[in-house]
C-alpha cells in the first residue's frame, strides 16, 4: 500500500482526509500538560477530528470512520515529526478590539477613563472609513493568525458596515471569530455615540449579516457587545438583555477594571447593588457571557458571576499597561468560573496570546508577592490551559475547540523551536524526541521543559503553520 506522504501543505490540502503525524501536546485539564507522542490525528473533509491514536494503523482507523475512504485520498502530514516540533491547539483570544490595533503600544501614562477619550474613541471612530477599516482589519487578522490565534472574540466599532467587513474578512482568511458591534448610546463623545434607536437598528443589521454569511455559525457568530455600563442607557441594556435571552446569544462586555470606572457605575446605576448587579438586573449575564477584566470584584459579585456561569477574559498585559490592577485568577477558578486570556488590544500592546500567557504567569507572581499566598501563582501548564481550553470554555466552544479530542475541530498550530532565527535555543539534550541523548530528566519533564522554553522565549517565528476548521490558514514553511 502506498499513500501520499508529504510535508508539502498544498498536497494534503487537496485531500479529503488528512492524518497529522507527530507529537501532540495539549492541556485538556487545568494544570495538566498531556503529551501524545508519535500521534496520528485523523481529520475529515469538514475539519473534524475523527481519531487520535498512536501507531501506524491510521488507514484502518480512517476507514473505520468511513469505510468508503480510498487509501489514495488519505494524505499524511508528517510535519510534526521533526525534532523540536509539536502540534499545539490554536490559541484563543477571548478579548480583543480589532479597530484599536494601530494604537498597540501607544498608551503613555493614561489609565482607563482618560485612555478611552485620548487614544481609543478617536481611533475607533475613524474606522467608519471603510478603506481604513479594510487596512486595519486585514493587518490585525494577519497578525493574530500568524501568532497562532485560531479563535478571537472581537469588539469592532459602532459602525455596522465596518463591523460587517470584519466578519467577511474573518470568513475569507479563515479565522474563527465572535463579531461584536459595539453598543454605546450614553456618556460618550459627540463624534462617537449613537441613539438608542440607531443602536437597535445597527445591532440587528450586523446580526443579520453575520448569520446570513455563516448560517450555522461554523466560523463566525455575532456577539452582543454593550461596551460597558457607563456607555449604555438602561433602556439599551434592557433591550440587549431581552434579545440575548430570546435568541440565546453570546454577549461580551467589560467589568470592574478600574477604581474610577467602578465609582462612575455606582453613581449612574444607584438602584443596582453592584457593577455585576447592573448587568444582572438587565439580564446580560449567562453562561454565554464573556466579562473582561473582573479585577476588583466583591465576593458577592464573584458569586453572581459564578451562579450565572459567565466566563472571564483575563487581560494581564492591558491590566499592567494602563495600571488597572491584578485579577485574582486563582480566586475565580476556585469558584469554578471559566477563565481565558485576552490580548485586549490596545489596552494591551501585544497581539500574541503566547506573550499574554507569559504575562499572566508573571502577574500572578506579583499578586502572590502581595497576598503572600503561594497558591496565587499560575504555572506554565495552567496559563497554557487558559490560552486554549480555558478560552474555549469562556467562548462556549469547549465541545468544539481547545484540545485534541475526537469530535472537535482541527484548530491547531505547528510549533517548531528549531526554525531558522528561532528565539529559542533548544540544546541537544533538551530535545525530548532525541532518545539517543541521555539527559538528566525523564521524557515527560523534557516535554514540559521544552514547552516552558517556548512559553518564555518563543514568538510567532515558532508558529510555522496554523489550521482552523481543518483549513491551513498560515504557512511559513516553504
Ligand atoms: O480595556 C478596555 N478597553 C476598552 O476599549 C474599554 N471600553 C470600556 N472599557 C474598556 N476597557
Ligand atoms: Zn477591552
Amino acid at each position: 500500500m502506498t499513500f501520499p506522504r508529504s510535508t508539502d501543505i498544498a498536497a494534503y490540502a487537496a485531500s479529503n482526509f488528512t492524518v497529522y503525524r507527530g507529537d501532540m501536546i495539549h492541556t485538556p485539564r487545568l494544570g495538566t500538560l498531556e503529551v501524545i507522542e508519535n500521534a496520528c490525528v485523523g481529520v475529515d473533509h469538514d475539519g473534524t477530528i475523527r481519531f487520535v491514536s498512536t501507531g501506524e494503523n491510521y488507514v484502518e482507523e480512517a476507514q473505520k470512520f468511513n469505510a468508503a475512504l480510498k487509501v489514495d485520498t488519505i494524505s499524511v502530514c508528517e510535519l510534526g515529526a521533526k525534532t523540536g516540533s509539536f502540534f499545539f491547539p490554536g490559541f484563543i483570544d477571548t478579548h480583543i478590539h480589532a479597530p484599536q490595533y494601530p494604537n498597540a503600544g501607544i498608551f503613555g501614562e493614561s489609565t482607563l477613563l482618560n485612555w478611552l477619550t485620548t487614544y481609543t474613541f478617536p481611533m475607533e471612530s475613524s474606522i467608519k472609513d471603510l478603506k481604513l477599516a479594510n487596512v486595519v482589519y486585514n493587518k490585525v487578522l494577519n497578525k493574530t493568525l500568524a501568532n497562532g490565534t485560531t479563535l478571537a472574540a472581537y469588539y469592532a466599532t459602532l459602525d455596522p458596515d465596518a463591523t460587517n467587513l470584519l466578519a467577511d474578512l474573518c470568513l475569507q482568511k479563515g479565522q474563527r471569530a465572535l463579531i461584536g458591534r459595539v453598543c454605546m448610546d450614553s456618556n460618550s463623545p459627540d463624534y462617537y455615540v449613537e441613539t438608542l434607536e440607531q443602536s437597535k437598528k445597527s445591532t440587528t443589521q450586523v446580526i443579520a449579516h453575520v448569520e446570513q454569511r455563516d448560517p450555522l455559525g461554523e466560523l463566525v457568530q455575532p456577539i452582543l457587545t454593550p461596551r460597558f455600563a457607563p456607555s449604555c442607557s438602561s433602556d439599551l441594556m434592557h433591550w440587549l438583555g431581552e434579545l440575548r435571552e430570546a435568541k440565546d446569544m453570546l454577549c461580551q462586555t467589560h467589568i470592574s477594571e478600574n477604581a474610577g470606572e467602578i465609582q462612575w457605575v455606582k453613581g449612574l446605576f444607584p438602584e443596582s447593588d453592584s457593577y455585576a448587579g447592573v448587568y444582572d438586573d438587565h439580564k446580560l449575564l449567562s453562561d454565554k457571557t464573556i466579562l473582561a477584566h473582573a479585577i476588583h470584584l466583591s465576593d458577592a459579585e464573584k458569586d453572581i458571576i459564578a451562579t450565572r456561569g459567565c466566563g472571564i477574559a483575563h487581560c494581564p498585559i492591558s491590566n499592567s499597561s494602563i495600571t488597572s490592577g491584578e485579577a485574582r485568577v486563582r480566586w475565580l477558578l476556585n469558584s469554578k468560573i471559566p477563565v481565558g486570556l485576552g490580548t485586549d488590544i490596545s489596552g494591551g500592546y501585544s497581539p500574541s496570546i503566547l506573550s499574554t500567557a507569559r504575562q499572566a504567569l508573571l502577574v500572578s507572581r506579583h499578586l502572590a508577592m502581595k497576598s503572600l499566598q503561594d497558591n496565587d501563582k499560575l504555572t506554565v501548564n495552567e496559563v497554557l490551559y487558559l490560552a486554549t481550553m480555558g478560552g474555549a470554555k469562556v467562548c462556549s466552544m469547549e465541545n468544539k475547540v481547545g484540545s485534541f479530542e475526537v469530535g472537535k475541530k482541527w484548530d491547531a498550530q505547528l510549533v517548531d523551536l528549531n526554525v531558522e532565527n528561532s528565539p529559542v535555543d533548544l540544546f541537544e539534550w533538551q530535545v525530548p524526541q532525541n532518545s539517543s541523548v541521555v539527559g538528566n530528566f525523564p521524557t515527560a519533564t523534557k516535554f514540559e521543559n521544552m514547552v516552558a522554553k517556548w512559553l518564555f522565549n518563543g514568538d510567532d517565528r515558532n508558529t510555522v503553520s496554523v489550521w482552523v476548521n481543518g483549513r491551513n490558514v498560515v504557512n511559513k514553511i516553504c
